[in-house]
């Protein structure tokens, strides 16, 4: 019976994973600049009134030695044609390692999980104002007692005006990342253990919802309940922090979902479809020149990987179990996918 149950499970899992196609959607979190500021310092928000004064000074003085010294964006545009001797290029290691500094990211792909997010982030990379860190960090999930010291190491170095990023879709479903990540919660305060009381909430709705053969308690039936994961990160940033990309236009249509991400950061528009071409063998939109090569390059194999085939039924068991939890996310974000 234990084997058989497995078996079920299994397969269900490979549907899922099909399913997922249908249910990619991303996020990106804006960061928050006062929680960087309150996290950068390690002290809790309450006192961060009281230091007030202290960064206004520190801030008056950064001023002043930007004054006196041309910031490191002028030093960049004004590079001599050849590296001086000794240089950073002399050793051998990229300008972009040596110069500027390493910061907290200000804006986190934080979900969902197979929804795209090494595209979306890998294509923000290929713009000159994006620095980002290439594996994921785990930080706010896995590693958060490791500390923010640990944590803005990991970073690239950005000059002046550049965004640093990251990307851990975990983070969407974690319950404590959203806290976290707007520093309500401080390392050393970090909850340890278990995950925290059961939502009464959602217990209900996925007993109605359930047919009776899709296990609800299973994680890979949870995760795509994206209606219940954006309500506990709305406890913390409000909705206009929020960019909700498609992971389906990001294949169909990469230029346009970039601009929309571009408007979001801030950013000057660049990425566009002169960065893209689609190859066929791959079966999805691959760069022409990613950052830091110059030759065409398609996302790894593990990133459109071929999928099994998922009977009819099945499928649409799962369109409709998932049928009211995506209205009340297309609801919740003000954008609807289409995915029924
Ligand atoms: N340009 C491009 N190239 C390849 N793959 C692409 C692309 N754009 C979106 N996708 C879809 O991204 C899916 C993987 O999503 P993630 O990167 O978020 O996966 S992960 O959660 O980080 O493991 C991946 O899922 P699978 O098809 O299941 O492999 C793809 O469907």
């Amino acid at each position: 019976m234990g084997c058989s149950g497995c078996r079920i499970r299994f397969n269900f899992g490979k549907a899922l994973s099909k399913a997922s196609l249908l249910l990619t959607m991303l996020l990106i979190s804006t960061y928050f600049i006062y929680c960087l500021t309150a996290l950068s310092d390690s002290i809790p928000r309450a006192l961060f009134a009281q230091r007030a004064l202290d960064y206004g000074i520190l801030e008056d003085r950064r001023r002043v030695l930007d004054e006196l010294r041309p910031s490191p964006r002028l030093l960049l545009a004004g590079a001599p044609a050849s590296p001086p001797p000794g240089g950073a290029q002399d050793s051998g290691i990229p300008v972009s390692n040596t110069f500027g500094t390493k910061k907290f990211p200000q804006a986190i792909i934080i979900g969902v999980k197979k929804g795209g997010t090494r595209a979306l982030l890998e294509f923000l990379r290929i713009h000159p104002d994006v620095r980002a860190v290439g594996a994921e960090p785990h930080f706010f999930d896995r590693f958060y007692e490791k500390g923010l010291d640990w944590y803005r190491e990991l970073m690239p170095r950005t000059l002046e005006g550049q965004i640093t990023m990251e990307k851990t879709p975990s983070y969407f479903v974690t319950k404590e990342a959203p806290g976290r990540v707007c520093g309500h919660e401080l390392p050393n305060q970090a909850h340890r253990g278990g995950p925290g009381p059961r939502d009464p909430g959602l217990s209900l709705a996925l007993k109605n919802a359930s047919s009776g053969l899709i296990d609800t308690a299973w994680n890979a039936v949870r995760i795509g309940l994206y209606a219940k994961h954006l309500e506990n990160w709305l406890r913390h940033f409000p909705l206009s922090h929020f960019l909700f990309v498609s992971g389906e236009r990001l294949v169909s249509d990469p230029a346009g979902e970039m601009g929309r991400v571009q408007d979001f950061l801030g950013l000057k528009r660049v990425i566009s479809d002169k960065h893209f071409y689609f190859n066929q063998t791959k079966g999805f939109p691959c760069l022409k020149k990613p950052e830091g090569s110059s030759r065409p390059r398609c996302l790894g194999k593990s990133k459109g990987r071929p999928h099994p085939h998922i009977p009819p039924e099945v499928l649409q068991r799962l369109r409709e179990f998932y049928r009211p939890f995506n209205h009340h996310f297309y609801q919740m974000s003000g954008r609807d996918f289409g995915w029924d």
